[in-house]
């Protein structure tokens, strides 16, 4: 894909106002597919306008379904009841996780023929431990490719249901997610997902229990490892809940929250709050340990620079395998911190958009930080004021929104900050430079 031109931004001093959140993008992809596999019509209101909910919107409607966008991110869907009305198709995910793992996992229900491939950085992507996943209930997946990573293709195999499937969840819970949403379709008898090994980011698989019971599936969670998927009663498994608001995108806010602390603030993000489904609301509470002045409301929070003595953040040790993609954020905010910051068990940030650790720290020594990082961690400490570097080359963003997003923050240093590629944000958030300039001054 063509790159954007570099944009120059900072050296900013007060960062201050409100902003409204997109919608989030892991709701908004759970949305759409269980609507699309309900039965009725959905109205989805809110929904994320950007690059990662037009593949799937897209591929949904390749695969025969009715998908209307109207006006104010309001989209409609006539679910198809389970059974998806075409039986063969080639469906391009772009580098959307949300998409292609819950996708390939319904589609493996189906009995047809369908082929999955994305970007270049989507065939490096795993994809294996969801397949073998699905050749448990006898699903037919064969690698393109490389074996264990996109382009896939189903093919139509009889599936059976088991008493027990097994998921391995420590590479990415999306995998756990596909299963969780899929297997209802077939379930003639309850089914127990188990999994193997540590269950990573396990806050999205509660927005994943929390969507499926909207749309009337109850999963009963035994043990931390354990899902129990109801015998089905009827065909019609998902019913449609008619409305779905999709709250404003928890780790968008993230970049606004830090913002807030490092400007000054009083800086408030709308749309997420302290009734939020997503995991990554607890950003605020790591920013809080940082040192920020936070306060929220039902669907919003709200930070008020910081109020420690000596006026800056103070560094933090944290584990991180709860809030991967907030995490990001941390990592720059910590370019304001005294003493060292330390994430732990991020070793997911490898396989995600870019091999986001060796990214990370390549783009902060940029700015002048000391950077330390293992397989799954980084610790970053601060350049003081006189090492703070402004790179000719700028600032590069390995074609992942979040790089971009979160260097934004470090415009807030001494010096102008050059960004490579900052449209790469399109992949959750098209409008994030915009809003960015309305706070930043
Ligand atoms: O299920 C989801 O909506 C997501 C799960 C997380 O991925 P992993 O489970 O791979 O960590 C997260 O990083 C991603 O942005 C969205
Ligand atoms: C990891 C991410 O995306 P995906 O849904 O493609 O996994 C992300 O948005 O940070």
């Amino acid at each position: 894909m063509a790159h954007s031109p570099s944009i120059q931004i900072g050296p900013f001093k007060r960062a201050q106002g409100s902003t409204i959140l997109p919608g989030s993008k892991s709701i908004s992809n759970r949305a759409l597919l269980l609507a699309a596999l309900s039965t009725g019509t959905t109205t989805l209101k809110n929904l994320l306008d950007a690059d990662d909910t037009q593949v799937m919107r897209n591929a949904l409607r390749q695969l025969g379904l009715s998908v209307t966008d109207q006006a104010n991110n309001v989209c409609v869907v006539e679910g198809c009841g389970g059974r998806f009305p075409v039986r063969k198709a080639d469906l391009f995910m772009g580098n959307a996780g949300t998409a292609i793992r819950p996708l390939t996992a319904a589609l493996a229900m189906q009995g047809g023929d369908y082929r999955l491939s994305g970007v270049a950085r989507m065939h490096e992507r795993p994809i294996r431990d969801l397949v073998n996943g699905l050749r448990q209930v006898g699903a037919k997946i064969e690698y393109e490719l490389q074996e264990g990573y996109p382009p896939i293709q189903i093919s139509a195999a009889d599936i059976k249901i088991l008493d027990v499937v097994k998921v391995r969840g420590d590479v990415s819970s999306q995998f756990l997610t596909a299963l969780l949403m899929a297997l209802p379709l077939i379930a003639v008898k309850p089914v127990r997902i188990e999994v193997v090994g540590e269950l990573i980011s396990r806050p999205y698989i509660d927005i994943t229990l929390k969507l499926m019971a909207r749309f009337g599936v109850n999963v009963a969670c035994p043990d931390a490892q354990s899902f129990v998927i109801p015998a089905k009663t009827s065909d019609a498994v998902y019913k449609s809940p008619g409305q779905l608001s999709v709250e404003g995108d928890a780790s968008s806010a993230s970049y606004f929250l830090a913002l807030g602390a490092i400007g000054g603030g009083p800086l408030r993000v709308l749309g997420v709050g302290k009734d939020s489904i997503q995991g990554d609301v607890a950003f605020a509470d790591a920013l809080a340990l940082m040192g920020a002045n936070i306060s929220a409301g039902e669907d919003w929070i709200e930070i008020t620079g910081v109020k420690n003595a000596s006026g800056k953040l103070n560094g933090i040790t944290m584990d991180c395998t709860e809030i991967p993609d907030a995490a990001m954020t941390l990592a720059v905010a910590a370019l304001f911190a005294e003493g060292p910051t330390r994430l732990t068990n991020i070793a997911s940030w490898r396989v995600k958009e870019t091999d986001r650790i060796a990214a990370m720290a390549a783009e902060l020594r940029k700015v002048g930080a000391t950077v330390q990082e293992g397989a799954d961690y980084i610790v970053v400490n601060a350049p003081s004021q006189g090492e703070w570097k402004s790179p000719g080359e700028g600032i590069d963003t390995y074609d992942d929104h979040r790089m971009a997003m979160c260097f934004s923050l470090a415009a807030f240093g001494p010096n102008a900050l050059k960004i490579n590629d900052p449209n790469c944000v399109a992949k959750t958030f098209p409008t994030y430079f915009a809003e960015f300039a309305k706070v930043a001054s």
